[in-house]
């Protein structure tokens, strides 16, 4: 999987070349490229930026040196290798924004299958309203929100949604096993997890767990997802019309 970052904070991203995800880097089971949004401006002080029309608090970004990274990007020389099938070789364009459709587990999923993401992260007020059309041309346009709160721009989110995707990109976590008992995988939360020693400042590990009755462990895990989700995450239950 390919993946591009365009921002204007692009040293956000160096965290993205440790641990799992800078190890399939390395192994070119990702690759992740960063890129200033500066880059594709062409005045003197690289502006990004401009008030808005019709008035109202702060600055919008510009359109154009979107656009013009954008171009760029979405026709890098490595989707000539898919050039006979134009729809595969369209990006996915993802625009973080607090007006997105919300990144969940199933998002990430759907995310990891794609060939080439692009993420156009946002500052200031937002992006002009235009990009997200002229983008459309280029490949599919996602805007996407980590959630009902408001950050300062789309770079936090941006890192969060790379690890939730490339977490699912085979080779990049070391035990496939591990994704597959998850919060959110099996649309519950996960159970509790518990390691050595079995009994910690007077606190005993759940007797079943040292039991190796691996039915009864079976079943008191689900029983705590059940219940864990039915007291923090009541909206995940089936039947649930919250
Ligand atoms: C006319 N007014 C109408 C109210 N808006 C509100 C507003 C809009 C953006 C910002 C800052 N910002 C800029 C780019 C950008 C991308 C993502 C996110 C983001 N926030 N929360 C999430 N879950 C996010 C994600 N993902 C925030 C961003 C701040 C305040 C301004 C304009």
């Amino acid at each position: 999987m390919r993946i591009d970052v365009l921002s204007i904070f692009p040293s956000y991203f160096d965290g993205l070349t440790l641990s799992l995800l800078g190890k399939a880097r390395s192994a070119g089971i990702l690759d992740l490229t960063v890129r200033d949004l500066r880059d594709w401006t062409s005045d003197r002080h690289r502006t990004v930026d401009d008030t808005p029309y019709g008035g109202g608090a702060g600055m919008v970004m510009k359109p154009e040196p979107w656009a013009l990274a954008l171009d760029e990007l979405a026709a890098r020389p490595d989707d000539a290798a898919h050039a006979g099938d134009a729809e595969q070789n369209r990006p996915t364009i993802i625009f973080p924004s607090p007006a997105g459709e919300v990144f969940t587990q199933a998002t990430a999923r759907d995310l990891s299958s794609r060939e080439h993401l692009i993420f156009g992260c946002g500052r200031y007020e937002g992006i002009d309203e235009r990009v997200f059309e002229y983008a459309a041309a280029l490949g599919e346009v996602r805007l996407i929100s980590l959630g009902d709160y408001v950050l300062n721009g789309g770079e936090v989110a941006t890192m969060a949604m790379i690890e939730a995707i490339g977490r699912l990109i085979p080779g990049v976590v070391g035990n496939p096993e591990s994704l597959v008992e998850e919060s959110h995988e099996d649309g519950l939360l996960e159970y509790p997890s518990y390691t050595k020693p079995s009994t910690w400042r007077e606190r005993p590990v759940p007797e079943v767990l040292l039991s190796g009755n691996h039915a009864a462990i079976a079943a008191w895990r689900r029983d705590q997802q059940i219940e864990r989700t039915r007291t923090r995450r009541p909206d995940l239950l089936p039947g649930d019309d919250s």
